[in-house]
């Protein structure tokens, strides 16, 4: 293994922080840089064919890249491989195979699976909407069955390739165990979504996860400024990952990986940070007569869920610091209603019966001072509704 940024050893087990500054840094000393370069190539010179033609064919049978330079940009890309080094290193897996959003790396993730005759899947609610809509829609010739984590091993099927949970669960923060879930999947690959939690909170491959996905947009880029996702899993899925985005071309742009590379080293830092602030805002949300109900995960993060007893159209139109936007993870507040936006998408029946209440506002804790953040949501709450008060426009 190559030597780190800074000349120590790979092989001493370094802490987390160490590593989110340091892991896919390596090799940079050695070629007299200090950040990593962006390589924007598309294509690769070689005037020998014959290696050229070997090279595809190794790449072809197994995902495996090549030493040297990538032949093509949709094979593989330096800035990004190490972004995906990082990742891999931070969720304590061996790879990690980058994608343009979330959601390619979760449609290739169900690509690789039909491609392999196994297209049922078994998925708990409540996921991200879009993933919920991925899945109940069938758009890539998958079949779900949806079920809670006791009822995963009946729901089981010979076809079945894939489980699918989220935790904590976006948007109402439902938590499963994870260790438990594992068990119940026997043989079947179960992807966890880890995009709330991060692996400063939490790393579901050492639960028995076998699959690790991101939205990189989020926490991994910090900044509301990069749109990517990833994979974190063995080498063996992530060369049949590395396959899928070659042939459907869901690349992330090295910018993009740059910027998620740079995202990581601050990650501990930020998630610890925005998660203390999100702790004392929902203890406050909860000593609140205008809210109904907080949902907070015993794991902690920076999500906070609550329900209002008032119009949440109307307190999402009073924030003047907090951001009304949907997204999460960056550094400023950011608060949006999940039927209306992030879990539209989603059946209104089927969005109920996950727990995703008309009332409900979901709100990603950014780095502002925490006494700023409660004045602007106590004021955006508003003086009224300590009662329910009905809701008479258009919310399903
Ligand atoms: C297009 S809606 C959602 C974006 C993002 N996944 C979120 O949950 O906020």
């Amino acid at each position: 293994m190559e030597s780190s940024s800074n000349g120590a050893a790979d092989t001493v087990r370094r802490a987390l922080a160490t590593e989110a500054v340091h892991a896919g840094r390596e090799g940079l000393t050695a070629q007299g840089l200090h950040t990593p370069p962006i390589d924007l190539s598309t294509t690769y010179p070689s005037h020998d064919s014959r290696d050229e033609a070997a090279r595809i064919d190794a790449f072809a049978a197994e995902g495996i890249l090549p030493e040297g330079p990538p032949v093509y940009a949709r094979l593989g890309n330096p800035t990004v491989a190490r972004f995906e080094t990082g990742l891999a290193r931070l969720e304590g897996t061996e790879s990690a195979v980058a994608f343009a959003s979330g959601m390619a790396a979760l449609s290739a993730v169900l690509l690789a699976r039909s491609a392999a005759g196994l297209r049922h899947v078994v998925a708990v609610r409540p996921l991200y909407g879009c993933s919920d809509h991925l899945l109940t829609a069938g758009l890539l010739g998958t079949e779900v069955t949806w079920t809670d984590p006791a009822g995963i091993t009946d729901a089981l099927r010979p076809d079945t390739g894939l489980v699918l949970v989220e935790s904590p669960a976006n948007p109402t923060l439902a938590e499963v165990d994870i260790r438990a879930v594992a068990h119940s999947c026997g043989t079947v690959p179960l992807l966890v979504d880890n995009t709330f939690a991060t692996p400063v909170l939490q790393r579901p491959a050492e639960h028995g996860a076998r699959l690790v996905l991101h939205s990189a947009t989020k926490y991994l880029g910090g900044h509301g400024d990069v749109m990517a996702g990833v994979v974190a899993c063995d080498e063996e899925f992530a060369g049949q990952l590395r396959l899928i985005r070659f042939a459907t071309g869901g690349v992330l742009h090295p910018l993009a990986g740059y910027l998620l590379l740079r995202g990581l080293a601050t990650l501990p830092v930020r998630v610890r940070a925005a998660s203390a602030t999100a702790g004392e805002l929902a203890r406050r949300l909860a000593g609140d007569a205008r809210v109904a109900r907080v949902h907070y995960p015993k794991l902690g993060g920076a999500m906070v869920a609550f329900e209002v007893h008032g119009d949440p159209h109307e307190v999402i139109s009073r924030v003047r610091l907090i951001t009304p936007a949907v997204s999460l993870g960056s550094v400023d507040t950011l608060i949006q209603h999940p039927a209306s936006i992030s879990h539209r998408i989603v059946d209104t029946a089927d969005r109920h019966d996950a727990g995703v209440g008309d009332r409900l506002l979901r709100l990603s804790v950014g780095l502002e001072d925490s006494e700023d953040l409660w004045a602007d949501l106590s004021g955006a709450l508003g003086e009224r509704a300590r009662v329910p008060v009905p809701l008479h426009e258009a919310v399903n």
